[in-house]
């Protein structure tokens, strides 16, 4: 994230020298000003501490710990912050206890938490905590399912070689929460649709089934993959956006409809990419979901991390967990010895592509930087590798107005569907939006090959990006579509689960032309192609989690421009981003 950093006119002490070194932004400096002064609390180290956990919350952690902080901020901004004035650890713990702005886990109603060294603003440690709750609360107990049954289903439905995907049923079946995790083409869908498979196979009423994911881009990719596994008797399921799930409430974003008090009808709810699900989500969508319903947590723990602050998926999956004896000896009965912790089942075997993307994957997620330049320079088919540390690549330029003109010639003949399809043929990803490396420049650069008829908002084979929910028209942020001829005129379509929406372009109200996206906004979508351009090695962007949800986004080839260097960086610097959800996970609620 690229923040502009301004000198903060009335900072002094810590606070300025802090924003002078670029550290602190000048919105982080006024709230802990404003947070100080409202709080009657003069201790220049505690208003260090304050504005630092507002910027830990810009960059992703949900809090800060004190003891880690100098380093944790050379990591995220690559700045030299070895000569800055930290504070003394112990001392600073201490002012923070004393603080009146601070609170300890069993007080409240101060804008501040303190909790095992971990400083939080409030809402966010609440958040956590509620998280951390709702998961351990619903961890105890098992559904009471005939074992036999149950075992014979599992037989039947999961062959040899995929034990995993079984065992990941049985714990579907038992426990309350299922968090199922695996890269791309390990069979996450097929194991959704087996699991779902299993619960409607039980005595009793068939249950009610809700499918979600975080954009309507991987909305409309689940219910597409669930609904092509068939020959499982399922029923006809939809999936949705979570903000629909849980009901939009105008004028908020972090309230909706359904909550504790008004929870969802489902008795299962499954979540797909829940990697993208930031910790104020999750608390409202788990806060929503029957404590006697199955809540499924799908996703790739690997990828980039939500937006907005939080790493649930990857705290839940690297969590140490308390005993579950009931859900142990339950497994037992039908067969599966494995110790599940906090529900999780890991997918590790590819059942898609054994290619070079996957082998890059699997070496950028061990951090083998060796092998991934090995595999780069190598080549294939597969995988194309142009070492050029300013972005330059000849032939990127005739693969995106072919794959541009295939988009227009079926856009002109009306051909909405495959238009659409042939949009997702290629895509060039860049980690920035702006600046050299940036999908602004790309775009600019793209409009510059194209010819001047084809770039007004009704130009027929436009590709379309929606930037903001547009909730009149039924399209969310990340939707992508196109401009196309029908009897009518101009209409941008899109897709919508299994069907095409055709909408006049006029009435979009924030959309854009695409042309070059960001790697976090590609998160859920996948192409045939793509080529990603790298910026420079020192971008603080550039983070084997981004290298790596960029790669998977590739279904055939994949392109990598940019240098050595900066592939190097990537993979040997992954996001930490602080919580106490890992730590928490495994300690038994006061
Ligand atoms: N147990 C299995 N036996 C045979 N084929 C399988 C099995 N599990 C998955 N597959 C096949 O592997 C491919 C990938 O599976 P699936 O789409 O379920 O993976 P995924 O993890 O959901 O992938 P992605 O995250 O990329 O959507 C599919 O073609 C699927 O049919």
């Amino acid at each position: 994230m690229t923040v502009l950093i301004e000198r903060a006119l009335h900072a002094t002490g810590l606070l300025a020298d802090f924003n002078d070194a670029g550290v602190l932004t000048l919105a982080d400096v006024h709230i802990a000003r404003r947070v100080a002064l409202l709080g009657g609390e003069p201790d220049e180290t505690v208003h260090l501490a304050v504005a630092l956990t507002v910027r830990a919350l810009r960059l992703g952690s949900v809090c800060i710990d004190l003891s880690g902080a100098r380093h944790s901020t050379a990591a995220d901004e690559g700045v030299d912050v070895t000569t800055l004035p930290w504070p003394a650890v112990e001392a600073w713990r201490e002012a923070c206890t004393r603080s009146p702005v601070v609170a300890a886990a069993g007080e409240s109603g101060r804008p501040l938490r303190l909790v095992n060294g971990l400083l939080y603003l409030d809402r966010y440690w609440r958040e956590e905590d509620q998280v951390r709750r709702q998961l351990q609360d619903r961890a105890s107990g098992v559904f009471p399912v005939d074992p036999a049954a149950l075992r014979e289903q599992l037989d039947r439905l999961f062959e040899p070689g995929s034990e995993k995907q079984r065992l990941a049923a049985a714990v579907c079946a038992f426990r309350r929460v299922t968090v199922l995790a695996g890269g791309p083409g390990t069979g996450k869908t097929t194991t959704i649709a087996r699991m779902l498979a299993v619960l409607c196979a039980q005595s009793g009423p068939p249950p009610r089934i809700a499918l979600a994911a975080p954009t309507g881009k991987a909305a409309a990719r689940l219910e597409e993959a669930v609904r092509s596994v068939t020959g499982l008797g399922l029923p006809d399921l939809h999936a949705s956006t979570l903000h629909r799930l849980l009901g939009r409430r105008p004028g908020t974003r972090t309230r909706f409809k359904h909550h504790k008090a008004h929870r969802l009808p489902y008795d299962v709810v499954v979540v797909d990419e829940t990697s993208m699900v930031s910790l104020t989500m999750m608390a409202r969508l788990i806060e929503a979901v029957r404590p006697d319903a199955r809540l499924v947590l799908v996703g790739d723990p690997d990828q980039l991390a939500s937006v907005e602050a939080g790493a649930v998926l990857g705290d839940i999956v690297a969590a140490a967990g308390c005993p579950e004896p009931a859900l142990a000896s339950a497994l037992q009965a039908v067969g599966e010895p494995e110790t599940v912790v906090n529900g999780v089942v890991t997918l590790d075997r590819i059942w898609r592509f054994g290619g070079d993307i996957a082998r890059l994957a699997a070496a950028i997620r061990a951090g083998d930087d060796e092998t991934v330049v090995a595999i780069l320079r190598t080549g294939s088919k597969d995988v194309q590798f142009v070492e050029s540390a300013a972005g330059d690549c000849p032939d990127l330029r005739a693969d995106v107005l072919n794959a541009l003109e295939h988009v227009a010639s079926l856009a002109a003949s009306g051909e909405a569907e495959a238009a659409l399809r042939a949009l997702d043929a290629h895509r060039l990803l860049c980690a920035h939006r702006h600046g050299p490396y940036g999908v602004t420049r790309w775009t600019t650069e793209i409009e510059r090959w194209l010819p001047a008829d084809r770039l007004t908002d009704q130009s027929v084979g436009r590709p379309l990006l929606i930037t903001a929910n547009d909730y009149d028209n039924n399209l969310y942020n990340g939707d992508t579509g196109v401009v196309v001829q029908t009897a009518d005129g101009p209409r941008a379509a899109f897709a919508r689960g299994g069907d095409t929406v055709l909408i006049p372009p006029s009435r979009l109200s924030e959309a854009q032309a695409l042309y070059a996206m960001t790697v976090h906004r590609s998160q859920g979508s996948q192409f045939d192609r793509v080529s990603l351009v790298l910026p420079p090695a020192t971008s603080p962007l550039l983070t084997r989690e981004l290298l790596y949800t960029a790669v998977t986004r590739a279904r055939s080839a994949l392109r990598i421009v940019g240098s050595e260097e900066a592939v190097r960086a990537a993979v040997t610097r992954p996001i930490a981003r602080a919580s106490g959800l890992r730590e928490s996970l495994a300690t038994r609620s006061s």
